[in-house]
Parts: C-alpha cells; structure tokens; sequence
C-alpha cells in the first residue's frame, strides 16, 4: 500500500507500514504537554531490516523499545514544517513478513503545531481549560511519533487521562474513535482513563483528540451531537438533519463503516469549517446559524467514504480526497434538495475556485489540480483549488459520460474497489478508464494535461436558474449610475433565499462597486444586521474593498472573534489591502495572535508579512 514516496513525510515506509496504534496520553493543562507513550506495531517490507525512521515535530523523546529490548535512537536535522526525523535502530535484524512493537516514550512541546490549549476564560464556560487538535496534513507527528503520511494506514488504541485539580473534575475526553468505557486510574484513584478503540485502518492526520466541558445530546440513532453546554441545544438543533444525511450518503455511496458518527462544535478559534476526524467531525461554531450546517456538514459525512476511506496517497493528490468529497456532498444536496440546487452550489463553487485562481495569481502552479509539493508547505497550498477544480472535473466527466446517475456508479465503484487504501491520481485514472472501457474515445479526447497540470481556470458551464435572479441582481448594481441609486429597495431582496445571497454578493466581489454604491446597500438592505458568517464575511470584504472606512473595525472583529481561516485570513487581507488601515490590520493581528490557533496565527502572519519572530513589522 505505501510504495512510493512521499514528500511531506521522512518516514521510511518503502522498507516497512505501522499496523496499529497503541496509545496511552495524560493531559498537563497546566504545563500544555502531552506526556505519552505511542506503541507501534509495524510490518517489516524487506529483508535485513534493523533500522526505521518516524516522523516528529518538536518532541521531546526520552526512551525508545522494541519488542520490549532498548533501542537506540536518534534526531535528524530540524525542517521548517516537516519537522525531525527520529532515527531508531532495533538491536535485532528482521526479515520481510515479520512485525516488531516499537514503543517511543515523549513529551508534546507546549507549541505543538497540532494543538491548541485554550484557558478557562477563552472558552464559553470561562471554567474549565480546553484542549483541541487539527491533524491534517502534517501535524500529527507534533502529538505522536509515526509514519507521518496519508499513504499509511492503521488501528489505534487510546488510554487518556488528565492532571486532575478540583477544577477539572468535569472535564471530558474524545477521539476520532468509538468510546471504550472508561475507569479510575490505578495509579491515581481520582483520576479516570477514558480508552477509545478504532477498528477502521486510518491515516494518522485523522487521529484527533478534544479535552473539555463537554456536553451532548443525542441527534439520531448513531449520533450525538458535543460541544460546551453553552452551544449544546443550539447545535442539537441546527445538526438534526445528519441522520437523513447519512443515509442518503449510504444510498449513494454504500455503507458506513464507522460506527458512530458524532459531531463536536468547536470553540471559536477551530481554523476550519469542519474536519472529518472518524467517528466526531469537528465543527466550527460559526455553523449555529440556521441554513450553513447543510453543506459543511453533508461535506464532513461523505468523507467517511472519500477522504477516510479511500484517501490520497500523498498530499500532491488532495483532489481525490476533497473532489469527489464536493462530489458527493452536492450529491446529497441533490437528493435532499434538487438537481438545480446541486447547479446553484456548482456555480457558487466555482467563485471560490476564481477566489482562490486570483489569490495565488492565475499562473501560479499550486492553482494546478495536482501540485508539485516538493519542499511546499501543505498548509500554505491549501485552498478552494482541490476542493472545486476537483468538482468542475468530475462534473465535466459526469457530462462526457452519461450523466449524474452514470457517474455516480463510477464514484461508488472507486470507493469499493480502494476502500482501505490510498490512491495516486494515476491509479483513479486508469480505473476510471477501465470502468467506462465503452467510452475510451470520450475519455481520450479530455485535455489531462490542461486539468491535471496546468494552472488557472478550467472551462466548464453550470444551469443558471437559481442564480438568474442573483445574476440580474448583481447586473443592476453594477450598471446603476448615481441616479439610479434611489431605485434600489429592500424588496429587491425579500424573495432571495440565503444561498442566493451569498452567490449576489460573491458576484459582487468580482466586480466591486463604488463606495457611494456600497453605502446605499446597507441603506435598503441593511446587511449589516445579518449574522450569517458567509453573508457577513462577503459583505464585510466588499465593503472593505470599496473602501468604506467604517467597515474596517467590523471586517476586524470578524476576523478576531471566530478564527476559521476561511473567513479570518481573507478578512485580514481585505483590510491590508486598504492602504490607509494596513498599520491597523497589523496591529490587530498582534494583539490577538497569542490567543489565535498556532496555523491561523502562522499563515495570517505571512499573508500580512509579518516576521514570525518580530513583535511588530512595517
Ligand atoms: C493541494 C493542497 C495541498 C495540500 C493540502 C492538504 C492539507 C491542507 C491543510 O492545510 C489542512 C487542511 C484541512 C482542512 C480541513 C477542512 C476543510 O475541508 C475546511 C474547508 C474550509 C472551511 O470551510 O473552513
Ligand atoms: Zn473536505
């Protein structure tokens, strides 16, 4: 499963792959560390094997094992995000076949790039401290030594406990795995070690952990919704479509092999809208508002087939993960909604994807579908790129071949045939032209070389019905003269649904208006009063854009009261593009970047050019 090699990872698994995962974690709230220890129980590939190498970020490892005989161990040379390489040579050789227990003891730094402590006051409850993870893409390695690379995939088994004071004693634990009891430690009767079992062979940046007050409320018969108890009903409520979702995803995709699926909302600062980690997708709070969930949350569940299922070989192939993901969740929309809403979306994907085209610069090759990452960043190829390229591509194939029906039962095929597995792009397409082998001549017409390997925009063309009026909308707005501004009323936009409102204004933002324009807008729509994050998020950034002074503070706040880095990094942009509030962008960013999570506050910092070991630049 791992040939190959991976450029994120420094972990030698051409010559062996971890099976399993057995780990044992107690929490320090007041020192930020994990103390741990990872037993890995790892396949040896070849002969004469006496030496592996793991991958680790900022730990601190005091002993090394195997099958139980001490080991020798040591650090390679630091890299700026793929971390250290641990270097452990077994005293013992093994031969292909056999499989040996390393077990690494260690220590997490409190700067683990995975992790975010957060103390009592910056959670809801402001009582108990709070600890969360982000895994993907190379963060694990900062909470666990192992083979850092989405083309491994194992068990694991979890004991977590926590340093108990009189505070704490609510405080609870989760994993992206199915709960296995817990009891009191016996070594330390008043604590308790939560274990947590998963089945399912995973890669290691869906390994997650969440430590808090928390709260749930059951929202269907394999589903519960977490999350503080301030956020509990609210998010009982807004999630009380999954279990139709998931069933519908069933329909589609065959079944779920997870067990549970629970949702946890996040505090504020979670950097995306939700993540798929097995068994609890995490959750951006920014969700509790009625109509957004639908689709972030359709998104996380069809990953429990494409992404945590059948997952991209290395990061290079992300589209797979999250194209067909887009895929499938707009397939759900269609089931659960209509053909022309699964249009409506499209068309609403493809403005984020010319977002994301213009930010990089159209000629950028990470706006290709598959990226060469040799010596890049994940985190800083990250964009709307793979998410909605990926789409249009699959879109355009499902047009070539027959239709969604046709092209869903290629999906569902690719899901069976490398369900447990990774995958190339190169293996999706030999096995999407051995699925329709009638069709070879279609197939082989398609321009490869301009989808997979060239930057900017792909040509595609959605149904428009839902966005006409939003395009009329839109039209209007940009055409009116001063004149004509007196003619623009609230009930322009009464029959508008939210989705419709987000699609005018991100119409809007690729045309952006005077800034008499903007302000009449607010006037007869009043769009300031709307809480909806993606319709203040895109009305702040037009605002902003058209440089209307007093939408700079309410861009700020936005962009430093939630820190989803789909909506805070942009928002800080905007305003760093205004010449006259660049200090003041800068300076806001400052204040709050200690409390902001570890990637939010690293690429914000860049996107603002601010040096990460400088207090102030400018
Ligand atoms: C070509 C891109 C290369 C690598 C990307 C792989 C990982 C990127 C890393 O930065 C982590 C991403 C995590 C994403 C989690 C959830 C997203 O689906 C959220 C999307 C944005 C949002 O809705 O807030
Ligand atoms: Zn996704």
């Amino acid at each position: 499963m791992a040939s190959g090699s991976d450029p994120g990872s420094f972990s030698s698994f051409s010559k062996c792959v971890t099976k399993h995962l057995n780990l044992s974690y107690h929490v320090d709230f007041e020192r930020r560390v994990l103390k741990a220890k990872v037993a890995l129980t790892v396949e040896v590939l070849e002969d004469h094997f006496s030496s592996l190498t793991l991958d680790t970020r900022d730990l601190k490892i005091s002993a090394v094992t195997a099958n139980g005989q001490e080991a020798t161990f040591a650090m390679g040379t630091k890299h700026s995000f793929k971390g250290t390489p641990l270097e452990i040579t077994l005293p013992f050789s093994l031969s292909r076949g056999q499989h040996v227990i390393v077990e690494v003891s260690y220590e997490t730094a409190p700067t683990a790039s995975a992790l975010q402590w957060l103390t009592a006051e910056q959670t809801a409850g402001k009582t108990h401290p709070y600890l969360f993870s982000q895994c993907q893409a190379n963060h694990c390695r900062s909470m666990v030594p192992c083979q850092d690379t989405p083309s491994v995939k194992h068990t694991y088994y979890a004991q977590v406990t926590h340093t108990h004071t009189h505070t704490h004693t609510h405080i609870l634990h989760f994993l992206s795995a199915v709960r296995d009891g817990q009891e009191p430690d016996p070594q330390d009767s008043s604590r308790i070690i939560y274990r947590f079992r998963q089945p399912v062979p995973m890669p290691s940046y869906l390994i997650a952990i969440v430590v808090g007050a928390l709260e749930s409320r059951e929202i269907g018969p394999r589903s519960r919704v977490w999350s503080e108890r301030e956020y509990v009903d609210k998010a009982a409520f807004e999630f009380s479509e999954t279990e139709t979702m998931l069933k519908t995803a069933e329909e589609l995709a065959g079944p779920y092999v997870w067990g549970q699926y629970d949702i946890l909302v996040l505090p504020p600062s979670f950097p995306y809208g939700g993540m798929e980690n097995p068994c609890l997708t995490f959750a951006t709070p920014t969700l509790l508002v009625r109509t957004q969930q639908v689709s972030v949350i359709a998104h996380e569940i069809s990953h429990s087939w494409t992404g945590n299922l059948v997952t991209n070989k290395t990061w290079e192939h992300f589209w797979l993960n999250e194209g067909h993901t887009v895929y499938l969740e707009r397939m759900i929309g269609r089931s659960m909604e209509s053909e022309q809403y699964r249009q409506f979306k499209a068309m609403g994907g493809w403005k984020d994807l010319q977002d994301s085209v213009n930010t990089f610069g159209a000629k950028n090759p990470l706006t290709n579908l598959v990226p060469n990452l040799h010596e890049v960043d994940p985190d800083d190829a990250f964009s709307s790129v793979p998410y909605e390229k990926g789409f249009a591509l699959l879109y355009h194939l499902e047009e070539l071949m027959g239709g969604p029906e046709v092209f869903m039962g290629f999906v569902k095929s690719y899901i069976q045939l490398f369900a447990y597995n990774s995958v190339t792009t190169e293996e999706w397409k030999n096995y999407l032209f051995t699925y329709f082998k009638d069709k070879v001549d279609i197939l082989n017409k398609v321009d490869w070389n301009a989808w997979m390997h060239t930057p900017g925009m792909p040509p595609v063309k959605y149904d428009t019905t839902l966005a006409d009026a939003c395009i009329a909308l839109c039209k209007k707005w940009v055409m009116a003269t001063e004149q004509d501004l007196g003619g623009f009323t609230e009930s322009d936009v009464k029959t508008l649904s939210s989705h419709q409102l987000i699609e005018f204004l991100s119409l809007l933002l690729q045309e952006p208006l005077p800034l008499s324009h903007v302000m009449k807008m607010q006037e007869a729509y009043n769009l300031n009063s709307i809480m909806n994050s993606e319709i203040r998020f895109r009305w702040l950034r037009l605002c902003v854009r058209s440089k209307w002074e007093d939408a700079v503070a309410l861009a700020l706040k936005m962009a430093t009261e939630q820190g989803r880095m789909k909506f805070t990094r942009p928002l800080f942009r905007e305003v760093y593009n205004f010449e006259k509030y660049r200090e003041e962008a800068v300076r806001t960013f400052q204040t709050h970047r200690a409390a902001m999570h570890p990637v939010t506050s690293g690429l914000t910092g860049k996107d603002l050019k601010v040096d990460p070991s400088q207090s102030t630049s400018l």
